[in-house]
């Protein structure tokens, strides 16, 4: 048996100061947790962790009993059935409940979680709130970047970020949470002062066996204990069913003109940005603006200004924020090299957010709309043949090439996005390599015209097997335009 011994969450004994679930990343005083489901199970890694300086671990009886025994005989072990339902909770102790500290914003939604988190960070900042975001761009704290990796990173690391956030002045979050963090249990020991939901569409099916078992996991944050308030969009279906089931208090938004808490009216839609006023649960209004084309992108706003809102800020001085505020990064950002089309970039990779993209994009030209697009390997096979159908109906020339193909053989998913695109009635052409792809689609641009890169926005790599190769969309559109232009 080894040495028990007391380990100390307050301080005194052998002090646990972090959480890590990485060995490489312990800062002594850490304790290490391996989880079950992972490589780490049996804590693997724990003689490297306990070398690291790790005062502590974390598994379950099947990981103490492939634990090798030096290391039990040196710290203590903390077992229990399911560590990662308590690992949130304690994470969110050890790090001294920061996010308590904070008025806190949690964004879900299949589509509008980086925008809406984005812009609600930008409102802030504008009304002079010292702001934090979290999402699929990474993080930020009071302005200053951090990368993460995940759109929802794992609890240990979202709590030691907010620590820094509290420690940095940080007085709101906005932040992304994915389905996968809500299954996975990443946002425990997170109570969201207002909890927002965009709306819900065909996504991850390769994690979640249906969309109701996904629409399930995005209705859990609407429950006491990880939310106060519920701040649901009754634009879309899904929306409107939350409102029935969440057992948190609701309110509401539209950006339709559906009756709702918050209304976006008066709505002027523009190529670069729309305007419109914030009309308030107590019937102020207040005149807004976002920075991004796109009804959508009205709807993404309006759900920042009244996030904010709810979250006790003055709506005036948010909506006032936003106007001013700048774009998000791969989302709609525009290529200019002096062309007499226009080009641009878009993260959308998913059936409704190519819908809507395209969608935006056609009253926008008298010309063609020309969108390149491809679709991840190893995720969800079943979206290909839908975003090829909607491509080539609401496209005029489609350019079908990789997109992150991973461990898949490329040729074949591309080959399930022409099946859709058959229907037409756009002109389809199969490119796989995606600069040549890029190139086609400029090549074939005519003044008026505009092209939709889709797929990557911000993303700067190519994941071909477990290979990220350097490529962003952006870049590619400038170095490859350089030719065009100069024709
Ligand atoms: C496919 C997947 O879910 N992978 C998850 C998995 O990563 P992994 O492949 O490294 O895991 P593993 O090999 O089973 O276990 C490795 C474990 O050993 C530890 N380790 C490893 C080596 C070592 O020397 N020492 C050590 O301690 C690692 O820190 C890790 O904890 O376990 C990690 C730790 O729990 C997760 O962070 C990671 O999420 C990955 C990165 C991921 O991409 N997940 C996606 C599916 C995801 O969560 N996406 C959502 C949705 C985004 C959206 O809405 O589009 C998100 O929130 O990002
Ligand atoms: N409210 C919306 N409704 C439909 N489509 C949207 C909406 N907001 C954004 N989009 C489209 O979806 C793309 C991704 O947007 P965004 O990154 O904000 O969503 P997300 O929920 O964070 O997505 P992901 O989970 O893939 O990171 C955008 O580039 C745009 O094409």
């Amino acid at each position: 048996m080894p040495d028990v011994r007391a380990v100390r969450l307050d301080g005194a004994g052998p002090a646990v100061s972090g959480v890590s679930l990485s060995s490489q990343r312990i800062v002594p005083g850490d304790l290490y947790a391996g989880l079950p489901g992972s490589r780490a199970h049996g804590i693997t890694f724990a003689a490297d962790a306990v070398a690291a300086g790790a005062v502590a671990l974390l598994t379950d009886d099947a990981g103490l009993d492939a634990a090798p025994g030096d290391v039990l005989d040196r710290v203590p072990v903390l077992v229990v059935p399911e560590p990662r339902r308590v690992l949130g909770r304690l994470a969110a102790h050890v790090y001294g409940e920061p996010a308590a500290a904070m008025r806190m914003i949690g964004i879900t939604g299949t589509q509008g979680k980086t925008t809406t988190t984005r812009l609600a960070e930008g409102a802030l900042a504008a009304a002079g709130t010292v702001a934090g975001v979290v999402g699929t761009l990474g993080t930020r704290i009071a302005g200053v970047e951090v990368k993460t990796a995940l759109t929802t990173p794992e609890a240990p690391d979202l709590h030691a970020l907010f620590a820094v956030m509290r420690e940095r002045g940080v007085e709101a979050c906005a932040m992304e949470v994915s389905s996968h963090a809500l299954v996975m249990g990443r946002v425990d020991g997170v109570v969201f002062d207002v909890a927002v939901f965009t709306n819900l569409g065909r996504d991850h099916l390769d994690f979640h066996t249906d969309v109701e078992d996904y629409f399930r996991a995005k209705a859990s944050l609407f429950t006491p204990g990880r939310s106060r308030l519920g701040l649901v969009n009754v634009d879309d279906e899904h929306g409107r069913r939350l409102v029935e089931q969440a057992t948190v208090p609701v309110r509401t938004f539209s950006a339709t003109g559906r009756a709702a808490d918050w209304r976006a009216v008066e709505v002027d839609l523009a190529p670069d940005g729309s305007t419109f006023v914030v009309v308030a649960p107590d019937g102020s209004r207040h005149p807004a603006g976002v920075p991004l084309p796109g009804a959508f992108n009205v709807a993404n706003a309006l759900a920042a200004v009244a996030a904010c809102g709810e979250a006790g800020l003055d709506p005036a001085r948010v909506a006032a924020g936003l106007a001013g505020g700048a774009g998000v990064p791969g989302r709609f950002e525009r290529v200019d090299a002096g062309q007499e089309f226009a080009v641009v970039v878009d993260y959308a990779h998913k059936p409704d957010a190519v819908e809507a993209a395209l969608r935006t994009l056609r009253p926008l030209t008298d010309g063609r709309v020309i969108v390149v697009i491809g679709a991840g390997g190893d995720r969800d096979p079943g979206k290909r043949p839908i975003m090829g159908e909607i491509a080539a109906r609401l496209a005029d020339l489609v350019v079908v090439t990789d997109d992150n193909p991973r461990r898949e053989d490329p040729a074949a998913i591309r080959q399930a996005l022409l099946a859709g695109a058959a229907a037409g009635p756009a002109e389809v052409r199969e490119v796989g390599d995606r600069r040549v792809a890029i190139r086609t689609a400029l090549e074939a641009a005519r003044p008026g015209d505009i092209v939709l890169v889709a797929g990557k926005g911000h993303e700067a790599g190519q994941q071909v097997g477990d290979v990220v190769q350097p490529f962003d969309d952006r870049d590619v559109v400038r170095e490859e335009l350089a030719g065009v232009v100069g024709r």
